[in-house]
């Protein structure tokens, strides 16, 4: 068997699965840890028989796990000793890896990792500081546990090449942005990628005629307009730190508040790891900010339910200005795409099970036209379809949950590519 490993190196979790490689991917083991920024952390793992019956399921297992290279290392002996006594899939059947790295710069497709092409990842490291450094260590231990395999660097990045140079523009001296590489980027794309292809399909809509704004709302959040199937604004900019607020980054604020937090914002922070260069005002705006700053926790599954069952105040608070930062996106997609969006996409970890979440944010942009059936939107977060529709019976515009899989986007990718 020749196998294909996609690995998912998320802020607050990663993500792995192994498929086959034929036509189509099918899945052989899938699994997650979650909790990385977090005082627990939990080990999902489930694998397939190739009818695709579930061999085992392991969910939510509490694990002590301190990053995300260990956790890569955690699967890969589960893998390993399921392999041993049930011949899953042996480390020698992987052909190629693929690996979610959020920063790529400017480029628009998949890149072979060489040794060149780590040192141009490395350096971009800086711009995407709760991510690509994680990516590339787990790009090391394959390199070392897999050395047969062609490892394969797809960027998040890569789908919002096609934004107008007016959008990715910053109003800032244009010499400054030309030495530095300076414009939106924007992540999530493969997220994108994916969400953008299922909805088309849902909607049996031509790709090249797809309009719609989507949502990939987790522990880093973000929202996109696709105008004929292509990105064409993101919220996230030269880094993930822009736009919406995440479980500890603080999205789009007056970016003069930063001089009135600190007067040493501008030195080199000394709390982090030797690998990862920040600013102390990069590390107060990257990790010690969002939802958890103003509520201690950064599982937003958490403060829905400290808001709405404990009526906890502060809860509430992060709730409604995550409700307000999501919807104003949504107004201002609605423009880029001159009223025509067919739908209104909700992924990531918090648009896929944030029940109360989706309510919120569809009653504030009601006023378009979105509907969403209560009854429907309860059942989604705990459905295991890809695309479920919650919005009201016989609505035009379509209100969506889609389980966005990344690591499928890869896999699809490397066997269109012939990687
Ligand atoms: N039931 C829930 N309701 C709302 N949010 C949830 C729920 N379960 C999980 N989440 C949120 O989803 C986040 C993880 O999202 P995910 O997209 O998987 O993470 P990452 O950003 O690391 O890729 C968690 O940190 C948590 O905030
Ligand atoms: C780009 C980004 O924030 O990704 P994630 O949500 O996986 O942390
Ligand atoms: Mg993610």
């Amino acid at each position: 068997m020749s196998a294909i490993l996609s690995l998912n190196a998320g802020s607050s979790s990663i993500k792995f699965s192994i498929y086959r490689y034929s036509d189509e991917p099918s899945i052989v083991v899938t699994g997650s840890v979650s909790g990385l920024t977090a005082s627990q952390q939990y080990l999902t793992f489930t694998s397939y028989k190739p009818s695709g019956e579930v061999l085992e399921s392991i969910k939510n297992k509490e694990i002590e796990c301190p990053d995300h290279d260990s956790a890569f290392r955690i699967f890969m002996e589960h893998v390993d000793s399921k392999a041993g006594e049930k011949r899953l899939v042996s480390f020698d059947d992987i052909a190629v890896v693929g690996h979610r790295i959020v920063h790529g710069g400017a480029n628009a497709r998949p890149l072979l990792i060489t040794e060149d092409v780590y040192h141009e990842l490395d350096v971009l490291s800086d711009l995407a500081p709760l991510h690509n450094q994680h990516a590339l260590d787990i790009v090391h231990s394959c390199i070392a546990r897999l050395p047969n395999a062609k490892n394969v660097a797809f960027f998040d990045s890569s789908f919002h090449m096609t934004i107008p140079r007016h959008i990715y523009t910053y109003p800032i001296d244009l010499d400054v942005q030309k030495r530095h590489q300076i414009r939106k980027y924007g992540f999530h794309g493969l997220s994108y990628a994916f969400i953008a292809r299922e909805t088309s399909d849902y909607l049996g809509v031509d790709y090249g005629n797809l309009n719609i704004i989507a949502l990939h709302l987790g522990s880093g959040a973000s929202a996109c307009a696709i105008l004929a199937g292509k990105s064409v604004n993101t919220s996230m900019g030269l880094t993930p730190l822009e736009g919406l607020p995440g479980a500890t980054r603080s999205g789009s604020v007056d970016p003069s508040l930063i001089f009135h937090y600190h007067t040493d914002s501008s030195r080199m922070s000394t709390t982090l790891s030797k690998d990862i260069h920040l600013t102390v005002a990069e590390d107060i705006l990257n990790k010690k900010s969002g939802w958890q700053s103003i509520t201690g926790t950064t599982d937003f599954g958490v403060i829905t339910k400290r808001a709405f069952e404990e009526k906890d105040e502060l809860a509430k608070l992060a709730f409604d200005m995550f409700v307000d930062r999501v919807s104003m996106y949504v107004g201002q997609y609605w423009v880029a795409l001159k009223g025509s969006a067919a739908a209104l996409v909700f992924a990531g970890g918090i648009g896929e099970h944030g029940t109360e979440l989706r309510k919120a944010v569809i009653e504030k942009v009601s006023c378009l036209g979105f509907t969403i059936d209560d009854e429907l939107n309860a059942k989604a977060s705990a459905d295991s379809d890809v695309i479920i529709d919650v919005s009201k019976k016989d609505a035009e515009l379509k209100t969506l949950v889609i389980h966005t899989d990344e690591q499928l986007q890869m896999a699809k990718e490397v066997i269109a590519l012939q990687l």
